[in-house]
């Protein structure tokens, strides 16, 4: 029946053990804390059955209430049981749940540690592999030594036997030549009796031969005798037959001496034949004894030799027992360097990742820095082409400025640093600060050249205005600025110093190196040059070669050179020395012509001042012969005369009245360019020879720069101060667009001025 429980923290467990035949109690089921009326409950099976199968008693059928009554504690109960099921199938859903995701973590745990192991087995497998290799290789180098060990052993074997047979052929050979020495011992004895019975027998000999000698004495007596009988025969006849006797007695002796000495003959000619015999048989005995002495001696060298190989086997033996020795060494080398090899593999393929990695990062970084140039490249060229379309639209003039660096003796004294440059985003590189009674003048241009600035760095920056020359705009580059600041060197550069060449010869070396390039493309140009200056209003042929009509101011009227412009805007200067150029070295030349004729004088401020302003002119004349297109460009490249005030100057006499003339001048100019940039109706060309002159390229038909040059050093402030104003003042004029002359037919006059 349904009970109460005793104890809050005790785990409840549905069907317990009165279940019966089966316990389906889940180990950890949580402690129920059901409550009711009743209090935390659980049920058995039985529980369960008996609450089902209960029969609700009533004592009678019609009192309701009690029946009532009955069935409301039936259901309570059969609720708090249905309860009791909800908690109980909720708390296994939960248990469920816990054992499902701890049944997924096993199995993705069980994965991880598959596939690692996986790696392992495969590293292992890989190791074990390389081990085997290395345990095959190890086995066959085992097998090669041991071969050899064998093979070793078994010519140390043969050795053995080739001693032993070697050993036994020595005692033979050393029996042998015993007996053969004792032969050549019995027969040097028979050589010794042989050489005494020859000896003896020569004795023998000699006798013999003396007694023959002896009996052919004789027989000469004989001879003599006879004859001496024949003579005596007749004196002796009576005699003869005693005599006869006698003869026939000698004749006989005669034939027994003469038997005797064949026989003697005989006897010698077998000791002969004995001695012959002998002498080979003595030959053979030599032979022989040369023999046994030459198998001697090889016997001798076959036992040195043994003697060798007896030292080549013991040297085997120990190399046998060295190398097994080294190989041993060599196996335990093995496992260790295979310890070793495991380990630098394990750390050769970390640093290759890591080296891919980082390769991979190197071809990343480099594609994007080339991504960077070349974006940088086309940001430079759009950055260029917005700005030349910018000034295009504006018209305006371009004003450079440009400082010269303190020159030696020069210093800025106590004042300090009167130019600073700005640093700001917008201003760096085309801001000027001056200071000045410590108040600051700031300006800024198209662009300022501080004193470390090259020859190179501001031909650069005008480059392009020398293509847009050739490309048939006129070009007006000139120098503006007090005397000794810097015109000249900016123009003309440095004489005979290649790397300080001036804009000028830059400018022409550019030129000629175009056109030489643009003959590809069907382009052909003329060039011609001409040089002039402009000394207290009166215009000097610079490249004429009478020099005295070049020099002294009398002589000149002033219709001499007269400025005219035609309805085209090209200015003609009425008996001008026009040249033409063909390459840059010419006009060098012609450039240092023109220097020496210039008008220069010593100022205050300028030991070598130029009082007047120079003119250079360039005209370019291109025809294209595949499109028939013509065009007509001019640079005029002027150096104009020192702008100081002529306090400062410290002009007197002569000096004087050209500084007053280049003031006039460079008063006008700037007369001139306020009056454009005002638009007003008069601009006042006609003030001076300077601006007349240049009224093409002032009125807007041509591109313009000027540069400002300035001195850096504190007692230039007031100049420079002066030169900043009027160069800020110029560059705000807004004097026209330029225009390109170009053309289809061809000009009769293309050649003018500007
Ligand atoms: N950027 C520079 N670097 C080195 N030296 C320079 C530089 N600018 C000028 N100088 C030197 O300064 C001196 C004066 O220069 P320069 O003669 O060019 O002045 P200038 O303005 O033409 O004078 P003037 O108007 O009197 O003719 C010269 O000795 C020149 O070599």
């Amino acid at each position: 029946m349904v009970g109460a429980m005793a104890n809050n923290g005790r785990i409840r467990s549905a069907f317990p053990v009165t279940n019966g035949s089966k316990d389906l109690t889940p180990n950890s089921a949580p402690a129920s804390t059901t409550g009711s009326e009743y209090g935390p409950v659980e049920f058995t099976r039985e529980d369960v059955e008996t609450l089902l199968n209960e029969r609700i008693k009533y004592k009678s059928k019609f009192n309701y209430k009690e029946r009532c009554e009955n069935m409301m504690d039936y259901i309570k109960r059969l609720r708090l049981c249905i309860r009791w099921f909800q908690e109980l199938e909720l708390d296994y859903a939960f248990e469920q749940e816990k054992l499902k995701n701890a049944l997924e973590l096993n199995e993705k745990h069980c994965v991880d540690m598959e596939v690692s192991l996986k790696n392992k087995e495969e590293e292992l497998n890989m190791i074990i592999e390389e081990l085997r290799k290395n345990f095959e290789s190890v086995q066959v180098q085992l097998a090669r030594e041991q071969t050899e060990k064998l093979a070793a052993n078994d010519s140390l074997g043969k050795e053995k036997e080739a001693r032993l047979s070697v050993e036994k052929a020595q005692a033979g050979l050393t029996e042998e030549l015993g007996k053969a020495q004792g032969d050549l011992q019995t027969a040097n004895q028979r050589i010794q009796s042989v050489n005494d019975m020859y000896k003896l027998l020569q004795e023998y000999n000699s006798s013999l031969q003396l007694y023959n000698s002896k009996l052919q004495g004789d027989l000469d007596e004989a001879h003599e005798t006879i004859k001496r009988g024949e003579k005596e025969r007749t004196a002796i006849i009576e005699n003869i037959g005693n005599l006869k006797g006698q003869f026939s007695a000698l004749q006989e002796q005669l034939a027994a001496s003469k038997a005797s000495q064949e026989d003697i003959m005989k006897q010698k000619g077998e000791l002969v034949n004995e001695i012959a015999s002998l002498k080979v048989e003595l030959q053979q005995v030599k032979d022989d004894r040369d023999r046994h002495l030459v198998e001697v001696k090889t016997l001798q060298t076959e036992a040195t030799k043994y003697n060798d190989f007896k030292d080549a086997i013991t040297e085997l033996e120990t190399t046998c027992s060295s190398q097994s020795t080294q190989i041993r060494q060599l196996q335990d080398r093995l496992v260790n360097s295979e310890r070793r090899l495991q380990v630098s593999d394990l750390s050769t393929f970390e640093k290759m990742n890591e080296y891919e990695d980082q390769k991979q990062s190197i071809i990343d970084l480099k594609s994007r820095v080339e991504e960077a140039e070349l974006k940088l490249v086309e940001g430079e060229k759009l950055r260029k082409k917005l700005h030349n379309t910018i000034l295009e639209l504006k018209g305006n003039i371009r004003v450079f400025c440009r400082v010269r660096p303190l020159l030696p003796g020069e210093n800025n004294g106590d004042e300090g640093k009167t130019i600073s440059y700005p640093t700001s985003l917008e201003a760096l590189g085309r801001g000027i600060d001056l200071m000045q009674n410590a108040q600051k003048h700031a300006f800024t241009f198209d662009k300022v050249f501080a004193p470390t600035a090259s020859q190179e760095d501001v031909f650069t920056e005008i480059s392009q205005l020398v293509q847009s020359a050739l490309d048939g705009y006129k070009v007006c580059i000139f120098a503006y600025g007090q005397t000794g600041s810097g015109k000249t060197y900016t123009m003309m550069g440095r004489p005979g110093n290649v790397e300080e060449k001036g804009l000028i010869p830059r400018c022409l070396e550019q030129i000629f190196e175009t056109r030489q390039s643009l003959r590809s493309q069907g382009w052909k140009y003329e060039l011609q040059v001409s040089m002039l200056e402009i000394y207290n209003e009166t215009i000097r042929d610079l490249l004429s070669t009478n020099k005295e009509a070049v020099r002294t101011d009398s002589g000149v009227s002033p219709q001499k050179h007269a400025i005219k412009h035609d309805a085209s805007g090209n200015t003609h200067v009425a008996e001008l020395t026009i040249l033409d150029v063909k390459s840059s070295r010419e006009v060098s030349f012609l450039l240092d012509h023109a220097a020496r004729n210039r008008s220069v004088g010593k100022t205050q401020m300028n030991e070598q001042s130029s009082r007047s302003h120079f003119v250079f002119t360039l005209r370019i004349s291109g025809v294209n012969e595949s499109t028939e297109q013509q065009v007509q460009g001019v640079l005029n490249l002027i150096d104009l005369a020192g702008s100081e005030r002529l306090s400062k100057s410290g002009s007197t006499g002569d000096r004087l009245k050209e500084t007053q003339a280049i003031n006039k001048s460079l008063s006008s100019l700037g007369d001139v360019i306020f009056a454009l940039a005002k638009k007003e109706d008069h601009v006042p060309f006609r003030n001076s020879k300077l601006t007349y002159l240049l009224q093409p390229c002032l009125g807007g038909d041509a591109k313009t720069l000027m540069f400002v040059n300035i001195a850096p050093e504190s007692s230039s402030t007031g100049e420079s101060l002066c030169s900043l104003r009027f160069a800020a003042r110029v560059n705000a004029c807004e004097i026209g667009t330029p225009r390109r002359q170009t053309n289809i037919k061809p000009l009769e006059n293309r050649l003018s001025l500007g």
